[in-house]
């Protein structure tokens, strides 16, 4: 099956867009993991559904497939590269749209300096619907929040809970440059307690407005840059008191800027969107 795409990243995340307006788009898993494949198919992190709008309250659906194959809730660097996108293949004329995605409607707006914002909604720190299985733990409380422990193979790790849609466990750690990423990360995004999987944030408090962050992202790995990791972790840092209005994240990929103005508020994330290049597939039929 011939399937055109467009390759795209924010902040170094890196997509596979597919255009299924026009018509449905349903590729197995296996499909999906060979287009994400970087030797074997296009590479990517993720890849990105652009579907026509499920109801006249918005403009566009959104799904979104890890690089292994599975569907997920939310992708913050996704939702920038989609306005740009839907704008520059002249799918709407529109700069800010209304976006459906499995956790909700997000709002994507491109900016005149090409820079996107994006109204990510309010974060969720109901731990049942994270989904986290918090029965027998003891949280600690740290400064204005509860940290909770990870039991992993002979270390405890203490992380904030939350959902941007997707979940979330966010560290604090004194330097990202030596943070157990690769050796923590997989055994935080697979931890029993998290019966869907969760993203793995490792953050760095430069000051009240300025952190760098690594995250282990669930179904892909470390990437360069996760923008609902950096939603998670500013509002896991503002409601420690460790930060404070908008906060500058510095990834491996790029920068991001975040604000959120408390609980019920939505999270607002900024930065870049890229195109990279255009191109079409020989996808095998693969059950
Ligand atoms: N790995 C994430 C999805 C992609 C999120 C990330 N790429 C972003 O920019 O938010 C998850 O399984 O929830």
């Amino acid at each position: 099956m011939q399937v055109a795409f467009t390759k795209m990243h924010g902040a170094g995340n890196d997509f596979v867009v597919l255009d299924a307006t026009r018509a449905p788009l349903a590729l197995s898993a296996a499909q999906l993991r060979l287009l994400a494949d970087r030797h074997f198919g296009v590479g990517a992190d993720q890849i990105l559904l652009v579907e026509a709008a499920p109801s006249p309250e918005v403009d566009f659906g959104y799904r979104i497939f890890n690089a292994d194959g599975g569907e997920v809730e939310q992708c913050g660097n996704g939702a920038r590269c989609f306005v740009a996108y839907v704008h520059g293949k002249g799918l709407t004329a529109k700069r800010r749209i209304r976006v459906q995605t499995l956790s909700g409607l997000i709002e994507p707006e491109l900016q005149p300096d090409g820079r996107v914002t994006v109204d990510m909604g309010a974060p969720v720190f109901d731990l049942p619907r994270v989904p986290f299985e918090a029965h027998g733990l003891r949280p600690r409380q740290v400064d204005g929040w509860e940290q909770w422990p990870l039991d992993l193979v002979g270390a405890t790790a203490w992380v904030s809970v939350l959902s941007m849609g997707n979940p979330h466990a966010v560290q604090r750690v004194d330097d990202v440059d030596t943070a157990p990423v690769l050796s923590h990360g997989p055994l935080i995004e697979h931890h029993p307690r998290f019966p869907r999987r969760v993203n793995a944030g490792f953050m760095q408090i430069v000051d009240a407005q300025h952190i760098r962050l690594r995250v282990w992202e669930r179904g892909a790995g470390e990437t360069l840059a996760c923008g609902t990791g950096a939603c998670a972790a500013v509002v896991a840092g503002l409601r420690h008191g460790w930060l404070q209005g908008a906060v500058d994240v510095q990834t491996h990929g790029g920068e991001l800027t975040i604000s959120w103005a408390g609980a019920g508020q939505p999270v607002r994330m900024t930065g870049p969107a890229a195109f990279v290049f255009d191109g079409t597939i020989d996808l095998p039929d693969l059950p």
